[in-house]
């Protein structure tokens, strides 16, 4: 066994006694040790709960023969982070998670894994880890939180930033807004809707690493306790059978997950992660590839924010397996991959039913023909842009704008809330990149400003940082090559004409060429944000969020 490093043999006799100071038995040690990661924190309202779901992972293990050996990993609330500076710490987040968990089970040899995620960054993160160690695992995520109920009305966090806007606006008064608050997010959980969080958890159970009923079990179902002792059970039998997550999350596995994401109307960080986690695998995700499969696969699922349903509707719908179901019998997914529950994608599919055609529609009837995400490219994106084109009202597909120029999130938040922005305005924010931001902020306040003050069908929303899972509108992100880089985004002036055409997968800044070179000629790079600590080291080495924001070693061994 892998664990026979730290505990088998004579010269382990001084290790076996520290695991005795501890309690574990001559008898536990002889069996498989299985790393338990737990991201329970009280700072995350979809965290404050794992530690029931670690407890029940540690009492499958041991109904298996296994022993379970439970350590922390960090986590941030992205919604907590959210418009300040704290938002430039959430994706640096995902890389300290994916690091964490590798030293702690390189210094620590264990059999197996059981990762324990939930919001945004914990999921990708350990992905990264469970592809990078190659090292038997099996997620297991805390679940969606349920919807509130503003009276007959279902809430969620998005409703809550959006009310913001409207308050501002003169269209809520304060005491309903309050009253929003305190009903929108009734209990633990990962924010109801198709966010970043669901996102992520829903694409861990298409890539194969979870188990059916993963990504759409409320948190607060006791199914959610049975799957994590499941996931116990299975993990030793994964150990046991040499099943590494390297033979499951193979490139077609990449490809239903992305196939998945179309027909689901995901959050745009899958583009930032998805690429970042196959790049661990050692395996090569461009941009491309989400247009080239969002052409074909049809956008079933009309989820908050651009559509009406929870992820528990989708869970009570028939969840991923249905969704899957679906895209199998229009040739759409790649049937014949391992999982770790044992079965393949094909018998998983053949065992699903949609229960309901609203909420997972069927090809024919899909709400629309493409996938719910489209990159972009042009003068203004060299590299690509990102958009979720399902929560984009029609009459934005195809626009010309003057742009709005700012060079930060803050600013651009306030002129959105204080009515600053005028119908057929683009807003341009940059300086807001992987490493200008640093740290790719999430626009989620001026996205949800611009929806609570009616303007998402007259203003867009362009940047160089990223968005929300709750973000909706016109909103493009991920400009490649991002300001701080010399990216055109950084010669962009107040009044300069751009033209966003989704359909035709086109962003062009309509400025000629010989006034760009010019504009190119002036442009210095600014003096960098933040020059000690984390964040210092991390611009120093993070890539384009073309690349999936991926740390990278630049000359420096
Ligand atoms: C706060 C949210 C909803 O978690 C957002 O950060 C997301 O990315 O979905
Ligand atoms: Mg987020």
């Amino acid at each position: 066994m892998r664990s026979d490093l730290m505990k088998s043999g004579l010269e382990k006799a001084p290790h076996r006694s520290l695991f005795k100071a501890m309690g574990y038995t001559d008898e536990e040690l002889q069996r498989p040790l299985i790393g338990i990661v737990n991201s329970a924190n009280e700072i995350i309202p979809g965290h404050i709960h794992l530690d029931r779901i670690a407890e029940a992972v540690k009492a499958g293990v041991r109904m298996a023969g296994g022993t379970p050996v439970e350590f922390p990993v960090i986590g941030v609330c992205d919604g907590i982070a959210m418009n300040h500076e704290g938002m430039k710490y959430s994706l640096a987040s995902r890389e300290l998670i994916a690091d964490s968990v590798e030293l702690m089970a390189k210094a620590h040899p264990f059999d197996g894994l059981v990762l324990i995620p939930n919001c945004d960054k914990i999921i990708p993160g350990m992905l990264m880890a469970a592809l990078r160690l190659n090292i038997p695992s099996i997620v297991v995520s805390g679940g969606p939180m349920l919807a509130g109920r503003l009276g007959s009305q279902p809430v969620d966090l998005i409703s809550v930033f959006e009310a913001v806007g409207s308050v501002r606006a003169g269209k809520m008064d304060r005491e309903t807004l309050k009253e929003l608050e305190d009903e929108a997010c009734p209990g633990c959980g990962s924010c109801a809707g198709m966010f970043t969080a669901n996102s992520m958890n829903c694409l861990a159970e298409a890539l194969g690493l979870a188990l059916p009923g993963n990504g759409t079990i409320p948190a607060v179902h006791a199914a959610r306790i049975r799957l994590a002792k499941y996931a116990g059970m299975r993990i030793v039998e994964l150990v046991r059978k040499g099943i590494y997550p390297r033979d499951i999350v193979v490139k077609e596995a990449f490809e239903n997950a992305i196939a998945v994401d179309m027909a689901l109307g995901c959050s745009t960080n899958t583009v930032l992660h998805v690429p970042a986690i196959a790049h661990e695998a050692g395996i090569s995700i461009d941009l491309n590839i989400f247009n080239d499969i969002s052409r074909k696969t049809p956008h079933l699922c009309s989820l908050r924010p651009g559509g009406p349903h929870f992820l528990e509707d989708l869970h009570r719908a028939g969840g991923i397996p249905a969704v899957m179901k679906v895209l199998a019998d229009a040739g759409l997914v790649n049937r014949d991959l391992p999982t770790v529950s044992g079965k393949t994608v094909g018998e998983i599919v053949d065992a699903a039913a949609v229960r309901d055609s609203e909420v997972i529609r069927p090809v024919e009837r899909a709400y629309h023909a493409e996938g719910g995400i489209a990159v972009l490219y042009g003068n203004l994106a060299p590299e690509g842009a990102v958009v979720k084109q399902s929560a984009v009202a029609p009459e934005m597909m195809k626009r010309t704008g003057r742009a709005r120029v700012f060079d930060s999130e803050q600013e651009a938040a306030k002129a959105i809330l204080d009515g600053v922005i005028q119908p057929g305005e683009v807003v341009v924010i940059r300086y807001e990149g992987p490493k200008g931001g640093p740290g790719m902020q999430e626009m989620l306040s001026p996205t949800a400003a611009i929806v609570g003050r009616g303007l998402d069908k007259d203003v867009a929303l362009i940047t160089d940082g990223r968005f929300s899972g709750g973000t909706r509108g016109a909103a493009i992100g991920h400009v490649s090559p991002e300001a701080a880089a010399g990216g055109t985004i950084a010669l962009v002036k107040d009044g300069d004409e751009i033209l966003i055409d989704i359909p035709g997968k086109r962003l062009e800044l309509l400025v000629d060429e010989g006034t760009l070179e010019k504009r190119r000629m002036e442009w210095t790079p600014p003096p960098p944000r933040i020059t000690s600590g984390y964040l210092a080291r991390y611009a120093a080495m993070v890539t384009s969020g073309a690349r999936g924001a991926v740390l990278e070693l630049r000359g420096q061994l």
